[in-house]
């Protein structure tokens, strides 16, 4: 146990609230403050409705003892259903049987973070924003807006859990020597909703992600428990289809029924839709160093802001919080070794995972559309079944393993190497399962 701290989280998020409840296990005085009313109390209007959850997110949930719990409220999804047009729809399974990826409303789960947060005795403070951070004291400044009067906070932590565009982050920016990029990609997105059936049930399969790739743009949709699908349209800002180019009803029902004609009879509420949600963007950021001295650090968006095209940013960040407490348990009180050794260990693997969510935009949007893809999935996924201890997919590896995210990317480059190759042998679509094939990838891992 360590000696009890007073401790302030900026941002009640999912991240924050997960934190919250680890440090009041620990023993610490924690008090969480968010710029937003509480959640619970208003309509949820935050970005994306839903989110995918998987093992690493799940299992730093386990460590609190909340998993059961929050399982109860999620949807699994085992495998994608793909609309390639003019095809019927292809399904694609995620892993092994049993392994799903979990959709999951982010109001009704952070609302429930909050809950049991404040069971093990966090203190709220919403509707409190952060504009200045004193380091070296721990001191947090809190007011109506940049130039009224703020309200001084001591405490002997601070953690930065205030999302991608994070005020402690700000503050740890004019520190000498600390490393700060921001990319924003030309894909914009904006949420749309299919209704469900009339009798409440779900219009398409309610264990599938799905997907309409469509070479530059895509449309994805995971389901609700409430029999309604929430869609993201994933488009260009600019260019000949892109949401610039949508300007007028007619433009839409013309996109629509060009692209995603199998959904026809949801153009007229997803056009409502289109003109009524916001259009929204999608950065990655990376900074480094994350923490400052034994005083401060960030968790979650606010240290590694990353695309959303893996579904693994609210993993990655769930599982700051699992190594976060393994440091805290190896160094007790020294709370230096704590956020160093964190920083250390967790970098590499949040610049990966922003790497492998940017890839994934790739194959989702075009080369699930791809025969020759989704052959080399085919093999891949027959190979590794027939030989766990040499193959494990890559997407296995990142969303049902704990495994480091930057030894999935090292690992899942090399495979992608011997897959090429493997690829490259004649009439490989009719000898795909051959023992010729398989003695192929065996000596190329030997290689
Ligand atoms: C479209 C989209 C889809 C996604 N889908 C998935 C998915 O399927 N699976 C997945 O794992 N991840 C997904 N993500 C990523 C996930 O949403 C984020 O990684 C996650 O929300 C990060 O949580 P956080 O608590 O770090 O930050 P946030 O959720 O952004 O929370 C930050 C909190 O800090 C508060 N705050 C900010 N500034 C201040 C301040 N100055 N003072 C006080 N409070 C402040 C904010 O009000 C907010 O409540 C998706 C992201 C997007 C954009
Ligand atoms: N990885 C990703 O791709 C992510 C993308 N986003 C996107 O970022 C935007 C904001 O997200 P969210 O917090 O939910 O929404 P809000 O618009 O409610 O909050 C954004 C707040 O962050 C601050 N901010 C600072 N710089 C920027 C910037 N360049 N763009 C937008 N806001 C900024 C502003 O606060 P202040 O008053 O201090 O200036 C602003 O009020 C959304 O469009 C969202 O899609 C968000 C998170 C992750
Ligand atoms: N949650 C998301 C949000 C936006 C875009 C993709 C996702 C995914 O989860 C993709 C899924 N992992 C896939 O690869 O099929």
């Amino acid at each position: 146990m360590q000696t009890k701290k007073n401790v302030a989280i900026v941002g009640s998020g999912l991240v924050g609230s997960l934190l919250a409840i680890y440090l009041r296990k620990q023993g610490h005085s924690v008090t969480v403050f968010d710029r937003r009313p509480d959640v619970r109390k208003v309509e949820f209007s935050g970005r994306s409705i839903n989110l995918a959850m998987s093992n690493r997110g799940w299992k730093a949930l386990g460590v609190v003892g909340i998993e059961k719990e929050i399982r109860k409220l999620a949807l699994p999804l085992d495998k994608r259903a793909m609309h390639v047009e003019g095809e019927p729809v292809y399904y694609q399974k995620y892993g092994e049987e049993g392994e799903a990826i979990y959709s999951i409303s982010r109001g009704v789960l952070n609302r429930k973070m909050i809950d049991l947060a404040e069971k093990e005795g966090t203190q709220f403070k919403f509707e409190e924003k952060v504009w200045e951070v004193d380091m070296p004291n721990a001191r947090l400044y809190t007011g109506e807006s940049e130039k009224s009067n703020w309200e001084e906070y001591q405490f002997d932590l601070i953690f930065g859990a205030d999302g991608a565009f994070s005020r402690v982050r700000h503050k740890m920016q004019r520190q000498s020597r600390f490393n700060y990029s921001q990319h924003f990609i030309d894909v914009g997105y904006k949420e749309l909703t299919i209704l469900p059936n009339e009798d409440g049930t779900h219009k398409l399969d309610s264990s599938s992600f799905h997907i309409w790739p469509r070479g530059n743009f895509m449309l994805i949709a995971m389901p609700n428990l409430d029999g309604t699908f929430t869609c993201t349209l994933f488009l260009p800002f600019e260019g000949e289809v892109s949401f610039e180019s949508i300007k007028s009803e007619q433009d839409a029902d013309v996109f629509f029924e060009t692209y995603f004609s199998d959904i026809k009879d949801e153009i007229s509420n997803l056009k409502k839709d289109f003109f009524r949600n916001p259009t929204s963007a999608m950065v990655t950021i990376k900074c480094f160093p994350w923490s400052y001295y034994d005083k401060i650090t960030l968790v979650g968006d606010s240290a590694h802001a990353i695309v959303p095209f893996y579904g693994q940013g609210m993993n990655a960040g769930f599982e700051d919080i699992s190594v976060l407490n393994e440091k805290m348990d190896k160094y007790g009180n020294d709370w230096q070794k704590i956020f160093e050794e964190y920083q250390t260990e967790r970098k590499p693997n949040a610049d990966a995972i922003a790497e492998l969510s940017y890839r994934n935009f790739m194959e989702m949007s075009s080369k699930t559309a791809d025969p020759k893809f989704l052959l080399s999935k085919k093999i891949e996924k027959k190979f590794a079944q027939e030989h766990p201890d040499l193959w494990t997919p890559l997407y296995s590896r990142v969303t049902f393993s704990d495994k480091a995210y930057s030894e999935a990317l090292k690992i899942g480059d090399y495979q992608r190497e011997i897959m090429d190759e493997v690829m490259k042998i004649p009439n490989i679509e009719e000898k795909w399962d051959s023992r010729e094939v398989e003695e192929k990838i065996i000596s190329l891992i030997r290689k």
